[in-house]
């Protein structure tokens, strides 16, 4: 028998998000870095990125391959872009030592910032280059030894089904599948099929079976779960299904995390889980917008006009003053 309510989306957003407060200083409404963008995909990153600032994140950084990163900042001169990842073709002509050199220096060039990040998203637009996935593991086991919270999205997905020990067991980790990597998901790690009839009985199971890391698995409803409990968020969004939502929503529990655990550390009477609670609130606002941006645009509605509304819809639920 399922369990799963649905989430009062509003309040957790009203709950997590922080008032703004001229004592404040940069950095601490929240510092992101997306790990992600190749050759082939440029907009997958920069939706995530550029997303998480307009919430209202300070910093957001991007890792992206050398060819990626001018065509990710000619986008926003708001990023900050680090072009540190590296290709299997331009190394193909290296020796196993000099391809372990190389290796080496990628993930120095992310060690030397982990400590500042508040949350990684790691996936958006990172392609399935072999070396490049090796390369982001050991970024995932530096995450995990920093205790710096991950979302993995893309993808990170594809590298982490195929070798589940990355996540397994770290609590900070938060995977949002859409359905086709939902589906490789399930059939890896539960060895089964998706089970549409049961399906917050079987995301409770999958999130268990992986260490109570937190999955939203997207949809109709998105669903919440870190094996443990199981929440929905099924507010109306918006019929247009072009690429980027899942991007969008992969910076937004970046930040919402971050947020909630902010909260939570200053607050010791709070249970609740910031990993839940960051994907119920990324879901609930995400949604909100496309609804928005459907009302103005209809039909022609793209990824970057949700984005364009993502102020206005968190307005509407928490004004600024
Ligand atoms: N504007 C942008 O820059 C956007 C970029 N985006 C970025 O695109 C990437 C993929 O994400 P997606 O959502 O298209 O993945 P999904 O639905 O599982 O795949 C659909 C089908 O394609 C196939 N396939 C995919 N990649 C493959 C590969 N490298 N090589 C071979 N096959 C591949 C896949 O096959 P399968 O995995 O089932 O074998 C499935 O049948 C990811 O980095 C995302 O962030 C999006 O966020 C949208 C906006
Ligand atoms: N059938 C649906 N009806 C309503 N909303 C949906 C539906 N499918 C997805 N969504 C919404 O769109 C968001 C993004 O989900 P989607 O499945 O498009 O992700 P994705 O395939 O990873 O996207 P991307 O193109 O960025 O990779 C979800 O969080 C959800 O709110
Ligand atoms: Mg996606």
């Amino acid at each position: 028998m399922s369990s799963t309510t649905e989430a009062d989306a509003e309040s957790v957003l009203r709950l997590v998000t922080p008032s703004l407060d001229l004592k404040r200083h940069k950095g601490q409404a929240g510092k992101i870095a997306v790990i992600g963008g190749c050759r082939e995909y440029t907009g997958a990153p920069y939706f995530a990125a550029i997303s998480a600032l307009k919430i209202g994140a300070d910093l957001s950084h991007v890792f992206c391959t050398k060819d990626a990163a001018p065509v990710i900042k000619s986008y926003s001169p708001e990023l900050i872009v680090h072009p540190v990842l590296e290709e299997s073709y331009t190394i193909s002509h290296f020796s196993e030592e000099e391809r372990r050199q190389v290796q080496e220096k990628v993930v120095g060039e992310v060690e030397k910032w982990m400590e500042i990040f508040d949350c990684l998203v790691i996936g958006p637009g990172l392609g399935r280059d072999p070396f490049l996935l090796e390369c982001v593991s050991e970024i995932m086991l530096l995450a995990r030894k920093f205790n710096v919270p991950f979302v993995v999205d893309g993808d990170g997905l594809f590298l982490v089904t195929n070798s589940i020990d990355l996540v397994n067991s770290y609590p900070l980790a938060v995977l949002t599948p859409n359905v086709n990597e939902y589906k490789r998901l399930v059939q890896k790690v539960m060895n089964c099929e998706v089970d549409e009839e049961n399906t917050g009985d079987q995301l409770r199971s999958l999130a268990k079976q992986i260490g109570g890391v937190t999955i939203l698995r997207k949809g109709k409803s998105d669903l919440i779960s870190n094996g443990e409990i199981v929440k929905s968020v099924s507010i109306y969004g918006s019929p247009r299904r072009c690429g980027g939502q899942g991007d969008i929503l992969s910076g937004s529990v970046a930040v919402f995390l971050s947020w909630s655990q902010q909260l939570i550390s200053g607050h010791e009477s709070l249970s609740e889980n910031p990993a839940i609670l960051g994907c119920i609130a990324a879901s609930g606002l995400l949604r909100k917008a496309a609804s928005l941006a459907f009302t103005k645009h209809k039909r022609s509605t793209l990824t970057s006009d949700i984005i364009g509304c993502l102020g206005e819809s968190l307005e509407d639920i928490c004004p600024a003053s």
